[in-house]
């Protein structure tokens, strides 16, 4: 599914207008569809109330109002500014509508309306006034339950943050695409349930203006890329991935990343363990092979073996100079680096990045909040940025797909590329989730798949794997509930 920003969008109703599309056949379109919505989730309103902008999205609300007494619904407008300095198709819609607007402080709350928020949508330039705030929240008060018209008026569409105040809706209808802001926290719990309405701007249109770059994640983005199990296939032809696993009382974290690497599909998986942690892993594992390895000389040695096709460092590693020189000599091979094997970078981000600069970007940096702003903490700092940008900025500088994690986790490649996970549940929140994701990507990058691609599937299936195993998961029971790769083939 593919996302607009909404310059994109504005780009896509450019394209239309030029193409002889009726603009305000769109609009009319658009409000029809919000009525619509309205009249079937609603049903049991007594009125309804539209708050119209001075915009198109105030124009959207008075095509709104027209649609629901033209079905019998008790129907006021009360407009923001005044609607005589409404242009264009607003103005056009304004005409259209029998209805003559209020002002929006006549507005007195009620139980048993529903509120139409069609005060701004794509066109929100600055923080909402007192006036509306205060609106908002007496809104909020009574427990008036808000349909919002694109977005929920005072959310950014591009960001998912709000300017200032925000509605919080209980349905949002937009138009032809969701925008970033849609999906976003906290922008994805303002707008509540997302409807996507058709308004028939041509689908060529909507992808010539889009460029093709950001989506929501799902299997149509990686299905293509994801490894088949060939009958003829052996256990060397499906990768061999190796994890590193912390000292002895820290070695939970790397067992959890194996365990998952092994259940979605790699062929061999390698604990690679410090002397003092041996006797642990070996009463922990059965299926997962171990194998001694204390010092940086160790590893060089064990890379000499070039059917080893993919690595996980980080997860209880030890955020120290080891894991530096660790995760520069890993560099040359596709590896996902997490937790531990960021965090030794806070002090030295460039190391890093020089490191990773030298290869193909075949690794993943899986950061959660606190460790993204240990390496990009200009980046991370910069208000002005969504979660998007934020981690397409970041891939760019580090030369590698970055994976920033989340309630919203967003994936970004250095070529731009970027998606937005929107299946994971609240649950999988918990103490060891993100050592199992770091394991899955790692299993997917050893049997062959692009860094982005692999990042892309693996936070999918961290989120299958989430719902399935439902609410009280531990992360033991992540790898068990991932679902087979051949479920999206
Ligand atoms: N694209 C499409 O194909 C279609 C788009 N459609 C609809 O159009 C909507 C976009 O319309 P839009 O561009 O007119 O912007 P909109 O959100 O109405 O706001 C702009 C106005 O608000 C003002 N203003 C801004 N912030 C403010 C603030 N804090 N406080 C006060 N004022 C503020 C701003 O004033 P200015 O900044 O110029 O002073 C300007 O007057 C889109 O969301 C969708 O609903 C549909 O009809 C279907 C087809
Ligand atoms: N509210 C949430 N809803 C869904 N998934 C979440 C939420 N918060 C965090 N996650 C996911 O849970 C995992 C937690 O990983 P991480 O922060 O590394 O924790 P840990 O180090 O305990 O494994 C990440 O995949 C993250 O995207
Ligand atoms: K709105």
């Amino acid at each position: 599914m593919i996302l607009l920003t909404p310059d994109e969008m504005g780009a896509a109703d450019r394209l239309a207008a030029e193409s002889g599309i009726d603009s305000y056949g769109l609009m009319v379109k658009a409000g029809y569809a919000v009525a619509a919505s309205a009249l079937k989730h609603f049903a049991t309103v007594r009125r309804a109330i539209v708050l119209a902008g001075p915009g198109n999205n105030g124009g959207d609300g008075y095509v709104v109002a027209r649609a629901l007494a033209e079905s019998g619904m008790d129907v006021a407008i009360h407009a923001l500014g005044d609607p005589d300095k409404l242009k264009g198709d607003a103005r056009t819609a304004r005409f259209e509508c029998p209805i003559e607007p209020q002002s929006l402080e006549a507005y007195l709350p009620q139980a048993g309306d529903l509120v139409i928020d069609a005060l701004f949508g794509a066109g929100l330039a600055r923080p909402l006034s007192g006036a509306v705030t205060a609106l908002i929240e007496a809104i909020g008060r009574k427990g008036v339950p808000v349909l919002a018209v694109d977005l929920p008026s005072g959310l950014s569409g591009a960001t998912g943050a709000p300017l200032g105040a925000a509605f919080h809706a209980t349905r949002t209808v937009t138009f032809m695409a969701p925008k970033p802001g849609h999906y976003l926290l906290p922008g994805r719990d303002l707008c509540g349930v997302l409807e996507v309405a058709d308004i028939g701007i041509p689908m060529r249109i909507v992808r010539a203006a889009q460029g093709g770059k950001l989506s929501v994640n799902s299997p149509a983005l990686w299905r293509a890329a994801l490894p088949h199990s060939a009958a003829g296939a052996h256990k060397f032809s499906r990768g061999h991935l190796g994890v590193f696993s912390g000292p002895a009382g820290k070695t939970g974290a790397a067992r959890l990343s194996a365990m998952a690497g092994i259940r979605c599909g790699a062929g061999l998986v390698t604990l690679a363990v410090p002397a003092s942690a041996e006797a642990e892993v070996a009463a922990h594992q059965t299926a997962i092979m171990q194998r001694r390895l204390d010092e940086a000389d160790d590893l060089r040695d064990w890379l000499a073996d070039r059917r080893l096709s993919a690595f996980v460092i980080g997860p209880g590693f030890g955020a120290d100079a080891r894991a530096r020189e660790f995760v520069q000599a890993l560099a040359e091979r596709p590896t996902v680096i997490d937790a531990d094997g960021i965090s030794a970078f806070a002090e030295a981000p460039d190391e890093l990045f020089v490191t990773l600069g030298r290869f193909a970007p075949h690794c993943v940096l899986t950061p959660h909040q606190g460790e993204f702003s240990r390496l990009f903490p200009d980046i991370a700092a910069d208000d002005d940025c969504g979660k998007v940008e934020k981690a397409r900025a970041a891939s760019a500088r580090a030369h590698a797909v970055v994976l920033y994690k989340g309630a919203d986790t967003v994936i970004a490649a250095p070529d731009g590329r970027a998606a937005i996970n929107a299946n994971a549940p609240p649950w999988l929140a918990t103490a060891g989730s993100g050592d199992v994701l770091a394991g899955i990507i790692g299993g997917l990058l050893a049997q062959g798949m692009e860094a982005f691609e692999a990042a892309c599937a693996g936070a999918f299936l961290h989120g299958e794997a989430g719902s399935r195993a439902g609410e009280g998961l531990t992360a033991e029971d992540l790898p068990g509930h991932l679902p087979p790769l051949s479920a999206f083939s």
